[in-house]
């Protein structure tokens, strides 16, 4: 069994913050000023460990796989390259915006002699901003290959049983630490999307209700509300309400204490660590709201078991 894992991508030293930021932006080179607020916001959470967290699903996935791996049907013996470390299944990291490139990832799959790959990417919710993008990019890889490699695609999986227990596990964690659970506030958010994206039809943000109101009936919440975060910056109008102006009008309804869950993003990195846990909070904080952030699934293995239920159902279709 072949995966191709993929994710965001973060730039590992401060002078890869410009190259990067200029993928993000499909090839236009962001202005000084831009490049300067991004340099900051990294220098203020120190470090994003999304590349880590990456590379640990990776491996945690693969040896998951490898240790129950099932019985193997027939078909499924395909041509295995020269480079076998271990047992049948290959997980192989891709990042969207920097190293190892989804580019990278493929061209060391055919060399392993790779014909057919799940591909999934460490994100829960289509759209046409995200993975879509991820689509485009495995497509101009897969060309420039002299032999094909069948993919087979995890587009969403916002409503998936383990996800929805996993992410209640963390929500759980966290009302454990509020005063009075019954009068707060609960809030789930995924990063927000050009809303010329959300006028043509992307599921996005369906999908993240759906999420939203599966980890709140499984939870038996009061009441729960999504907002979203991290914004671009560009000058399009972009899909709201933005979670800062969220929290505003939640004190301005009285609520005291709030519980912030990020079920767009399965791991930490600089907008969970600068736009939740800096930003977010200082709002909450200036308006007197207490915000406590429901920790992220990272590369712990109830997430891991999510990933391969996932791949595995993809593999046998
Ligand atoms: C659903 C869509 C998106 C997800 C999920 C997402 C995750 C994500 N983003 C960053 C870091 C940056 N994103 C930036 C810009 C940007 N992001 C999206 C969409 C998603 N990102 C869009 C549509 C854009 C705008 C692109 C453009 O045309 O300019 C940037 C650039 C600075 C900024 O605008 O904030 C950064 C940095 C991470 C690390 C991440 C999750 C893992
Ligand atoms: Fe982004
Ligand atoms: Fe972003």
């Amino acid at each position: 069994m072949n995966v191709l894992l993929m994710a965001y991508g973060t730039p590992y030293t401060p002078e890869e913050i410009e190259p990067y930021y200029t993928d993000i932006r499909r090839g236009r080179r962001p202005s000084e000023e831009l490049v300067r607020e991004l340099e900051e916001r990294y220098h203020a959470i120190g470090k994003s460990p999304l590349n880590e967290i990456t590379l640990v699903q990776a491996i945690r996935l693969q040896a998951l796989l490898n240790l129950e791996a099932p019985a193997y049907p027939k078909r499924l013996l395909g041509p295995f390259g020269p480079r076998i470390p271990q047992g049948p299944a290959r997980v192989y990291v891709g990042t969207k915006h920097w190293h190892p490139s989804i580019g990278e990832a493929i061209a060391a799959m055919h060399e392993d002699g790779v014909r057919r790959a799940v591909a999934i990417v460490a994100a829960p919710h289509y759209s046409l901003r995200s993975v879509a993008e991820y689509q485009e990019k495995v497509e101009a890889a897969l060309k420039s290959l002299p032999e094909p490699i069948e993919m087979v695609w995890v587009e969403s999986y916002e409503a998936h049983p383990s996800l929805i227990a996993a992410y209640a596990r963390r929500l759980e964690e966290a009302i454990w630490r509020l005063r009075e659970p019954r009068k707060a506030a609960y809030v789930f958010t995924a990063h927000s999307i050009p809303l010329s994206a959300v006028e043509r039809g992307d599921p996005y943000p369906r999908q993240v209700e759906r999420t939203a109101e599966l980890i709140a009936k499984r939870l038996a919440l009061p009441r729960f509300s999504v907002a979203y975060q991290s914004a671009g910056r560009t000058p399009e109008p972009w899909l709201g309400p933005d979670i800062n102006e969220h929290l505003k009008s939640l004190r301005e309804e009285g609520f005291e204490e709030v519980v912030v869950q990020a079920v767009g993003f399965p791991a930490d990195h600089l907008e969970v660590y600068y736009d939740l846990d800096l930003e977010a909070q200082a709002t909450a904080q200036e308006v007197g709201l207490r915000l406590i952030r429901a920790r992220s699934l990272n590369a712990d293995l109830d997430y891991i078991q999510v990933l391969k239920e996932l791949v595995e159902a993809a593999w046998l279709r």
